[in-house]
């Protein structure tokens, strides 16, 4: 059931969600909110529901039960009701996750980044972020037509963004395994997500790109929600934001960084492994 106390400025609702895989409950009456412009860490051991939980979000896995609300307050426009794709809309103008596939939720707002970078190498910066523009499009307007300056200018600003303007004309393969995240990220930012879900951006970066990563997610959230899921401490104390422990497919703690650092809970099975 929808609780109707649902802050206004919640973007993201989970209650009591429940994912079985052959009776092993990966997620376990999982509930938390993200407001909007939110940056949430995720951390947790190994098995712990990160995973099952993204999936949960972006319709690649049906929960056995709970609610998946998205957009609380917003959306109750009719111009946007043809994003709904004809499905029933809930309380408060919120949508019903569960209802929609992997392809109708990240058209919904919802970007999700892989761990591995997925960008094409052969091609450039800047082509790969034209490419993702014209994602939008339609096969035949993506083939027949250039892009517009408006188009332009939006990867102009978003390689402003992701710290790769002077490498614009490099290809994929020349960048490091940093840029390639930050490059990725930007390719998501062209579909203008309102929330994005990000699986351990900070693997297998150097010192520097840790951090950089950081400032760019904290100045992501000044405009959209952001879930970043993560082992690395330095990182996650760089993100300055708040954190929320998982393990055995519930919420075992949440607050800053130093709270849920000061658990026992957490340090017997987590961070003092
Ligand atoms: N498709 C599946 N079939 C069976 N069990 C699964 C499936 N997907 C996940 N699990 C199990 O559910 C539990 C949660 O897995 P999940 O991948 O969500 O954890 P995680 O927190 O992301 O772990 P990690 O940090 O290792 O990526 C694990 O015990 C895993 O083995």
């Amino acid at each position: 059931m929808v609780d109707k106390h649902i802050p206004d400025d919640t973007l993201l609702y989970l209650n009591n969600v429940t994912v079985s895989f052959d009776g092993f409950k990966a997620l376990n009456n999982l509930s938390f909110l993200i407001n909007n412009r939110e940056l949430r860490a995720i951390i947790g051991p190994n098995g712990a529901g990160k995973s099952t939980m993204m999936d949960v979000i972006t319709g690649k896995t049906r929960p056995d039960t709970g609610d998946v609300l998205f957009n609380m307050s917003k959306i109750a426009s009719p111009g946007e009701t043809k994003n709904l794709f004809g499905r029933s809309r809930l309380n408060k103008g919120s949508i019903d996750l569960t209802q929609y596939d992997e392809a109708e939720v990240a058209n919904l707002g919802i970007g999700r980044k892989f761990q591995k970078p997925s960008v094409i190498e052969s091609l450039t910066v800047w082509e790969n972020l034209e490419l993702a523009l014209k994602g939008r499009r339609s096969p035949f307007e993506s083939m027949f037509k250039g892009l517009s300056s408006t188009g332009s200018k939006k990867i102009d600003e978003t390689l402003e963004k992701i710290r790769l303007k002077d490498r614009r004309d490099l290809t994929g393969a020349s960048l490091s395994h940093g840029q390639k995240q930050w490059l990725e990220i930007g390719m998501l930012l062209l579909q203008d997500p309102k929330l994005l879900l990000i699986d351990e951006p900070a693997a297998g970066m150097t010192d520097e790109e840790t951090f950089r990563t950081a400032d760019l997610l904290r100045e992501l959230s000044e405009e959209r929600s952001l879930v970043v899921v993560e082992h690395d401490m330095a990182f996650i104390k760089a993100l300055n934001c708040k954190v929320m422990v998982l393990h055995e497919g519930s919420v075992l703690a949440e607050g800053s960084l130093d709270h849920v650092q000061q658990d026992q809970q957490v340090i017997d099975v987590y961070l003092g492994r």
